[in-house]
């Protein structure tokens, strides 16, 4: 299958409609991939902080009603990256979903680890509480948002619950960009997953994004990895590959389902 990562920016001197407009022309070139993938809150901007309550969208918003449209017309899956979404009850949450070919949700999860080093998302955003993964024709796939990548324990989760590719928009600051590539290889190794890690890039606020979005198979190779400035990154992946890498190298059925059970 092709995945095409299109690691945004957000600059802070573009609207968001304006960058609606620009990610739906990047996205439009991306036809004949089988999964396009978008940073996290790319259509706010993650560290646009005082415009969350005004940028917030509900499920039909400016940034899903654009990406479900194109998913359609191109008939291929969109991982949106994130919306700030405006959820029924008026809470904010990091909501990140993937669209299938007709334009519907077929996977939706909003950020567990909200972020409160140098970022206000915790104060703003209410974390989210559920843990799904999708069915979808290339096998079981979830999504999680940037710092979820440093909890392995979630990883486990996802690994037990079937998943096989899993998305990872982020807006991960240029200042870790180490942890960054470290992580997302650990996550491929630990748990014998595709990671499909697409930050964003550029500077938002005086904050520089690290950008370095990457591609890892489930045996911890590096597919791809790109530069720090805005760049797509085309690869192809065979996702049979998470079947044949754990069946060679059983270090899944090996792990202990209860390590706070054994003895001091
Ligand atoms: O964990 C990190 O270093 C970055 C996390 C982050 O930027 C985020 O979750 O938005």
């Amino acid at each position: 299958m092709e995945i095409s990562l299109i690691q945004l920016s957000s600059p802070d001197t573009e609207s968001q409609a304006q960058r609606i407009d620009r990610a739906e022309s990047l996205i439009r070139a991306q036809d004949g991939a089988d999964l396009i993938v978008l940073p996290e809150l790319w259509s706010a901007g993650y560290f646009h902080f005082d415009e969350y309550p005004d940028l917030a969208e509900d499920l039909h918003g400016p940034t899903v009603a654009m990406c479900s449209a194109v998913a359609r017309e191109l008939e291929t899956h969109v991982h949106l990256g994130s919306i700030v979404e405006r959820t029924d009850s008026g809470a904010l949450r990091n909501t990140s979903l993937l669209l299938g070919p007709d334009g519907a949700i077929v996977h939706r999860y909003s950020k567990i680890h909200v972020f409160g080093y140098q970022s206000l998302e915790a104060e703003l955003l209410t974390p989210g509480d559920s843990l799904p993964v999708a069915v979808t024709p290339f096998g079981t796939v979830a999504g999680i948002t940037c710092y979820d990548l440093r909890f392995p324990g979630l990883w486990s989760e996802l690994s037990t619950r079937g998943a096989g590719i899993v998305v990872v928009p982020a807006a991960w600051p240029a200042a870790r960009r180490e942890h960054w590539r470290l992580l997302t290889s650990a996550r491929a190794v630990e748990h014998q997953m595709f990671v499909l890690a697409c930050n964003a890039a550029g500077v938002q606020e005086g904050v520089e994004l690290g950008g370095t979005s990457r591609v890892v198979d489930p045996a911890g190779r590096l597919l791809a990895e790109a530069g720090p400035q805005e760049e797509i990154l085309r690869v192809t992946i065979d996702p049979s590959q998470v079947d044949t890498v754990r069946r060679e190298f059983p270090v899944i059925t090996d792990r202990l389902a209860d390590y706070a059970s054994l003895n001091h």
